[in-house]
């Protein structure tokens, strides 16, 4: 593999004698991984119908390695949202941050939502995650996994970091910053990373990682915990923009959680000034364990100002606007999805609890989307079907992972059928896929137009 001059030159002085393994490490292929959704199926369930080969990553119960031969990124399980594929050694960081139900998070750098869904598995659907990117393209993808993975209490919004620190001072239990980076870790994987890689843009990066963790920390409660994660080796991009950033707030300090197995500690004398417990941060290597590279750091706010008032968002209190969706609730499902109601145009949306106002906030995805109201009719959206199960509807249509007809479904055909008119859950072997509704002998579909798969 060809890597850029100056990074392995670079590489060879701050690694001396190690520098051999590492270097060997990039003629082995790169590790590939899946996380398991518990919010869609428990880890034995999955364990049972688990089609690839797979085995366990260490730092992550719910993680594991899969070979290419797999391809688990096209099986109907993959649409169904029961794993998410992630680089392994990328879900240590939402292991370091620790969300718990109930809590406030908030994921600023998150496009294409590999830490978010993991962040939100961990939430079990209780409290309130707010995920952020700055691109609005990349937004959209984050927006349709955080769909796919059925998650119900999240906020997508598209906003730059600064925007949200002036809405939410001192306001979130827990805080990831996936910083963007010049991505050396990614040398393996990402043969662009190696293109766009340079000695400036490492110092580029800085810049920008000190400006974006600064904004984020002011997000921060005291007390709360936040986690700041590069896929990169640069000293300067890691323990250089933890270090400067400690010695400007004096409310943070490192904090020294448990590693893992194979994790390794920063290296205070890759930097000058280094902070206060910089060893305790944490570094991963692919020569000493089966992942990718990666930087994590855990801070903690010890104190700080909480802002007194705060602006609640208002929810939609006309409950005559509700009346197609209470209708075609009670029809199709077995319980009634109830919350505060958001109408964003004719969309409608269950928002979390304690969610702020978001007004002249670029939003993507203001909660759970429930579906459109239309004049007289509602019509359920896929972001509800996804976070069903086959339990809560009326009208399921199972299909299994190895038939024809799942495929005919993803790629958006209809399927011949009889029963009942109306809205059917469409699932893989008892998973989520999409809605088709039933009339005349045909389950029309109604899988989304820009998810469905080519024909061959
Ligand atoms: C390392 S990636 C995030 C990966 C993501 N957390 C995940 O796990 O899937 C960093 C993200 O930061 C975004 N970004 C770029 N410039 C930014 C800025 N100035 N402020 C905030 N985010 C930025 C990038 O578009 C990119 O999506």
């Amino acid at each position: 593999m060809e890597l850029p001059k100056d990074f392995t030159a670079k590489m060879q002085v701050l690694l001396k004698s190690e520098y051999d393994a590492f270097i060997n490490s990039y003629d082995h292929p790169k590790a590939q991984g899946l996380r398991v959704n518990t919010l869609k199926i428990s880890l034995a369930d999955f364990e049972k119908i688990n089609p690839f080969s797979i085995t366990k990553i260490p730092w992550t119960r719910k993680g594991f390695y899969y070979r290419a031969a797999d391809r688990p990124g096209k099986h109907p399980y993959h649409e169904a949202g029961l794993y998410y594929m992630q680089e392994p050694s990328a879900m240590a960081a939402a292991e370091l941050l620790d969300p718990q139900p109930g809590e406030k998070v908030l994921d600023l750098c998150a496009a294409p939502g590999g830490k978010t869904t993991h962040i939100a598995e961990k939430m079990g659907q209780q409290g309130f995650l707010l995920t952020n990117e700055i691109i609005p393209s990349r937004a959209r993808i984050l927006s349709q996994n955080v769909e796919r993975m059925g998650i119900k209490n999240a906020v997508v919004t598209n906003e730059a970091p600064a925007r949200l620190a002036e809405r939410f001072p001192a306001y979130f239990d827990r805080v990831m910053v996936d910083a963007p980076c010049s991505g050396e870790g990614m040398f393996r994987k990402d043969p662009e990373a190696r293109t766009e890689w340079s000695l400036a843009s490492v110092k580029q990066c800085a810049v920008r990682q000190l400006d974006i963790l600064r904004q984020a920390a002011a997000m921060l409660r005291p007390g709360g915990r936040l986690v700041y994660s590069t896929c990169t080796f640069a000293p300067e991009e890691n323990e250089g923009v933890i270090s400067q950033f400690l010695q400007q707030e004096h409310h943070f300090e490192i904090e020294a959680v448990q590693g893992y197995q194979g994790f390794s500690g920063g290296r205070k004398e890759w930097v000058e000034d280094p902070a206060v417990g910089i060893e305790k941060t944490f570094r991963l290597w692919p020569h000493q364990l089966q992942g990718e590279g990666h930087y994590v750091a855990v801070l903690r706010r010890t104190d700080g100002e909480e802002p007194g008032k705060r602006k609640y968002v208002k929810p939609m209190s006309d409950p005559k606007l509700l009346k197609s969706y209470l209708r075609f609730a009670e029809e199709h499902l077995s319980e009634v999805p109830m919350g505060e109601f958001l109408l964003f145009g004719d969309q409608l949306y269950l928002v979390p609890k304690e969610m702020l106002a978001l007004e002249k906030l670029k939003v993507v995805r203001p909660g759970w989307h429930l579906g459109t109201i239309k004049k007289n009719r509602f019509e359920p959206s896929h972001a509800l079907a996804l976070a069903l199960t086959s339990e809560q509807v009326q009208y399921r249509w199972s299909l299994s992972k190895d038939s024809l007809d799942v495929l005919a479904y993803l790629k958006g055909e209809s399927l011949s059928a009889n029963g009942p008119k109306g809205w059917y859950l469409v699932d893989v072997d008892g998973y989520s896929l999409g809605w088709g509704k039933v009339s005349d002998q045909v389950l029309k579909n109604h899988y989304p137009k820009g998810l469905r798969w080519a024909s061959v």
